[in-house]
């Protein structure tokens, strides 16, 4: 329980603490409201009942004649009035906080959220090949919501109503202390054994939904991503009982956590019943004068009526704060990653004027430590010239580019370029250098133009330059003749409306956009039918001299250009 809290107490900024704090104070004045609004009516229900104690209160009596009251009735009228204010008001005053509590809470959902993502974003190209997307996208979707509908919510009510509790019993003391006891006994005792019977299978059956939930969307994301294979294999009815297993697995064990955090509330509801008719039945035996039992009956109904539905929303709480604990230690471990390194001031590109050069270099993939994909492997690429790497598949030639690129990091040797090594602090720098086209292009769902001004707000696009880099990559003749709005033509979701070789021509267009000193292309040119990829390498070919350029391709064709030509082979 004490490293559930701290957990949740470190997913809070020092501000979100600093508010949590406040939000706290709010809480307990919230209480002070309402145990004023329930002594408010004591007073009223008394004089109700003999209004002969407005003679023997002294209290009564200085309020009676201090405000020239000279008639019982209306000064009974008065003291309901009054009551009634202090009620409204304390209402008033706890729709304000509780406007205030919730506003707290979804800002906090929002703001852990967001943070998850920027620091998912922030983690090294190798962390995202080590995880399933689908994964990140459910901590950052559902399981921030998770945590705060199961956690942050149930926990900020346990407080509040934990106080509104503490005071009801306080009053209840005040009046009868043993009363307030026996209390504490029978509706502590009842709570504490439901919990303590429950808690284990809660807490399996929330490891065991963040499992099932892990599931869900990983099938939901894989038979939406591949539904061309799905469509052709026929694999609709697997994908769907795959889907259905795990989201009825989820469902089950949502009910079972609502029943489990529910249960003891028909069962303290009719506990408090019964004892508010024994100790009702006891007033009147022990005083014999129903009108002296009904201020003393008036108070521990009142104080019954908000006590146990707020005992009942703290169990309620504290048993989600169990089922939710395994979907706090996800969040908790992926909020404890390592923040990005912090780039370098200067984030001018880093244009290399004598040569850029591989040294030493030893690397394996995480999920393969002891396959070394590279294993001191050196390359010198002398300033505007141009390299082809060739070798057969799987020999490592992309992953010779992504270190390159800064997106792997060697295990040992180095990158370096013009003899300064790239470290996290000038990557942002070197990459601003270079001009890159993968083997796979990623095209997201939006117009050709902020495709190939990719990452660039759509009212900061320089259309001049985007039109640059596609007539280069032979692409503006088919954005300008066929496409219906062209340049702002939308391609659908990762460019569905698009052929592959006119996807690649936009991948091409978007490496050559800023006119980079540095290009890198890996297999650009492999969709493209003959006339185009003739046309690209024309292109490229034309800028041979003016930039260094590394290219991986199976067909000689396209390595026909470069100065040199290099043949990787895989390691044993
Ligand atoms: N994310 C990864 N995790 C583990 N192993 C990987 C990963 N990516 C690539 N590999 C392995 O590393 C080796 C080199 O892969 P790489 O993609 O660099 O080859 P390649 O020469 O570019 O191949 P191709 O010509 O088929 O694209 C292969 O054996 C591959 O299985």
């Amino acid at each position: 329980m004490q490293s559930t809290l701290h957990k949740v107490w470190q997913l809070f900024t020092p501000a979100e603490q600093r508010k949590a704090v406040w939000m706290l104070l709010l809480a307990l004045l919230m209480a002070v409201a309402e145990t004023v609004g329930v002594i408010s009516i004591m007073p009223f229900l008394s004089v109700l009942a003999r209004p002969g104690v407005i003679e023997e209160n002294q209290w009564l009596q200085a309020i009676y004649t201090q405000l020239g009251f000279t008639e019982h009735r209306t000064f009974i009228i008065g003291l309901g009035i009054v009551s009634i204010m202090l009620v409204l008001a304390a209402s008033a005053f706890k729709t304000i906080v509780q406007h205030l509590l919730n506003r707290f809470v979804h800002l906090l959902r929002h703001s852990i959220s967001s943070r998850l993502m920027a620091r998912y974003l922030g983690q090294p190209y190798e962390f995202f090949i080590s995880r399933n997307s689908a994964e990140l996208s459910k901590t950052i979707l559902a399981e921030v919501d998770m945590v705060m509908g199961n956690l942050i919510q149930p926990f900020s009510q346990v407080i509040v109503q934990g106080i509104v509790v503490v005071a009801m019993l306080a009053l209840v003391f005040a009046y009868n202390p043993l009363t307030a006891l026996a209390i504490v006994l029978v509706v502590g005792t009842l709570y504490g054994a439901i919990y303590l019977l429950v808690r284990k299978r809660l807490k399996r059956i929330g490891t065991e939904m963040v499992e099932a939930n892990r599931q869900r969307y990983q099938s939901c994301n894989e038979a939406l991503q591949g539904i061309r294979d799905i469509k052709i294999t026929h694999a609709e009815a697997a994908y769907q009982q795959r889907y259905q297993q795990a989201s009825r697995t989820q469902a089950r064990h949502m009910a079972t956590s609502e029943t489990l955090s529910q249960t003891p509330l028909y069962l303290v509801e009719a506990t408090g019943y019964t004892g508010l008719i024994l100790i009702a039945l006891a007033l009147l035996l022990k005083s014999g004068d129903i009108a002296q039992v009904l201020p003393a009956l008036g108070l521990y109904g009142f104080a019954a009526y908000r006590m146990l539905p707020a005992a009942q929303i703290m169990y309620r709480g504290f048993a989600r704060l169990k089922f939710a604990s395994a979907t706090l230690d996800n969040l908790h471990r992926d909020m404890s990653l390592p923040r990005a390194a912090a780039p370098s001031a200067s984030q001018a590109a880093l244009v290399p004027q004598m040569e850029i050069r591989l040294q030493g270099i030893r690397y394996a993939y995480p999920s393969t430590p002891d396959k070394l994909v590279l294993d001191g492997f050196d390359l010198t690429i002398p300033v505007n010239t141009s390299v082809g790497i060739k070798g057969v598949s799987g020999a490592g030639k992309s992953t010779v580019m992504d270190i390159l690129l800064g997106l792997l990091q060697p295990h040992a040797g180095i990158l370096s370029v013009d003899g300064t090594p790239i470290t996290p602090q000038n990557l942002q720098s070197w990459q601003a250098a270079i001009g890159y086209v993968p083997q796979h292009i990623y095209i997201a769902d939006t117009s050709v133009a902020a495709n190939i001004a990719f990452g660039v707000p759509e009212d900061q696009i320089d259309i001049q330059a985007v039109e640059r880099a596609a007539r280069a990559a032979q692409i503006h003749e088919f954005v300008t003749h066929e496409l219906p709005q062209g340049y702002a033509s939308l391609v659908g979701d990762r460019g569905i409306r698009l052929s592959g070789g006119q996807r690649q021509r936009i991948g091409i267009a978007r490496a050559l956009l800023h006119d980079p000193p540095v290009l890198f292309m890996d297999e650009a040119t492999s969709a493209l039918d003959h006339t185009t990829e003739a046309a690209v390498n024309e292109a490229i070919r034309s800028l041979t001299g003016k930039k260094t350029i590394v290219v991986i391709a199976h067909r000689e064709a396209s390595l026909q250009a470069c100065d040199r030509i290099l043949s990787i082979t895989q390691t044993s």
